[in-house]
């Protein structure tokens, strides 16, 4: 287990924490934030690379917080690989267990074959592409046994298919060596692809941590909700049996967080999940705590979910599938009125206090 407790580190004007994560052994821990959010300065302080104004790093029980980053027992892998330039792929991947004195471990035949790579043993790094590189840093990495895996943006220099297909090998590959992982990304399907935990990350603060299905379905943070995918609806204005935002009536009991409704945190904003709003009045069996009424403002046939518009007020956006689009006659006719619903558990209240950020 790898644990960071009231981690505080400075870069120069820039503050990361203080901040505490836990990384249970065998799990992955994904650290979602944009660009300049810290997701590097915080790989880095773990890893040994910079030190920390305060606070504690250990594993697996133990303080490794003074200890050089060599003697961590940590490995790293970076959006770029730095292979040794002067070895063979075999080599780069046997590296580690040549100095354990293994250099025929059937561990390198085994890493090999499982990032896809045997066939390039003998290449040199210079005649690879750059998913092949990050292939071999990978299996590198993994090879010198680390006690826990850092992940610097790893996947993030890759074409789409490449990136989906090492995702893929790399979750399978976390799971099945048990080895504890934090993998930092911008990128919300990677992160929910390969999280079993993750922690969101905004301009140095830890905006909020736990099991990944949790955070998605239960964000209560605007930070959160924003990055997983919610969108902002606007204020909430409460009424003697519902909650307003703007012309649009919400049912109160379903939506999602009411115990915090009762606390008068009414003059939260509302948010809601795009792929959840379905139009045409299909559904009607399922209750849902929104409905109106609205207009097709615009289609954009985008890849692969369409986006669809409705003026609705405040403006409500469906993301729908192509497939499903198809099956609406009623959305050729951009003058015709839709049925428009959103089923409770897409709809959020988030308190006052954690702004949204800017769209
Ligand atoms: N050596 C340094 N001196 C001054 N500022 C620094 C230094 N290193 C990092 N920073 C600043 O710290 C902030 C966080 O940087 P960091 O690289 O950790 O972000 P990030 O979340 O990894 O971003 P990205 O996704 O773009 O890689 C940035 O504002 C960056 O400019």
């Amino acid at each position: 287990m790898l644990t960071v407790s009231d981690l505080l580190t400075r870069a120069g004007s820039f503050q990361l924490g203080p901040l505490d994560l836990t990384v249970r052994a065998g799990s992955v821990l994904v650290v979602l934030g944009p660009s300049g959010a810290g997701k590097s300065v915080l790989l880095d302080t773990i890893a040994g690379f910079r030190t920390p104004r305060r606070g504690r790093v250990r594993l697996d029980g133990e303080d490794i917080t003074g200890r050089p980053a060599d003697l961590r027992g940590i490995g790293v892998v970076f959006q770029d690989a730095a292979l040794f330039p002067h070895l063979s792929v075999r080599d780069n991947v046997g590296f580690a267990p040549a100095l354990r004195g293994q250099r025929r471990s059937p561990e390198i035949d085994e890493l090999l074959a499982r990032f896809g790579i045997a066939h390039l043993a003998r290449r040199a790094p210079r005649s690879l592409s750059g998913g092949e590189r990050q292939r071999v840093a990978l299996a590198r990495a993994l090879a010198a046994r680390p006690a826990a895996l850092l992940l610097d943006e790893p996947l993030s220099a890759l074409d789409q298919p490449v990136r989906e297909e090492l995702r893929e090998v790399l979750r399978a590959t976390l799971r099945d060596l048990a080895v504890p992982a934090i993998h930092v990304t911008h990128d919300r399907d990677e992160a929910l692809r390969l999280a079993d935990d993750l922690a969101i990350l905004d301009a140095g603060t830890l905006r909020q941590t736990g099991p990944a299905d949790e955070l998605t379905r239960h964000p209560t943070d605007a930070v959160t909700a924003r990055l997983l995918g919610w969108a902002a609806l606007g204020p909430a204005r409460e009424d003697t049996d519902c909650v307003h935002v703007g012309d649009l009536p919400i049912d109160p009991t379903v939506l999602g967080n009411g115990a915090v409704l009762g606390n008068g945190a009414t003059r939260g904003t509302v948010y809601y999940r795009p792929e959840e709003v379905r139009i045409g009045g299909r559904d009607r069996l399922s209750y849902h705590a929104l409905r109106a009424r609205a207009q097709v403002v615009e289609v954009v046939r985008t890849v692969p979910l369409a986006r669809v518009l409705l003026g609705t007020t405040p403006p409500l956006t469906a993301l729908v599938l192509h497939r499903d689009l198809d099956d609406l006659d009623d959305l050729d006719d951009l003058s015709g009125e839709v049925e428009v619903t959103v089923p409770g558990h897409a709809l959020r209240i988030i308190e006052a206090g954690t702004p949204p950020p800017p769209a």
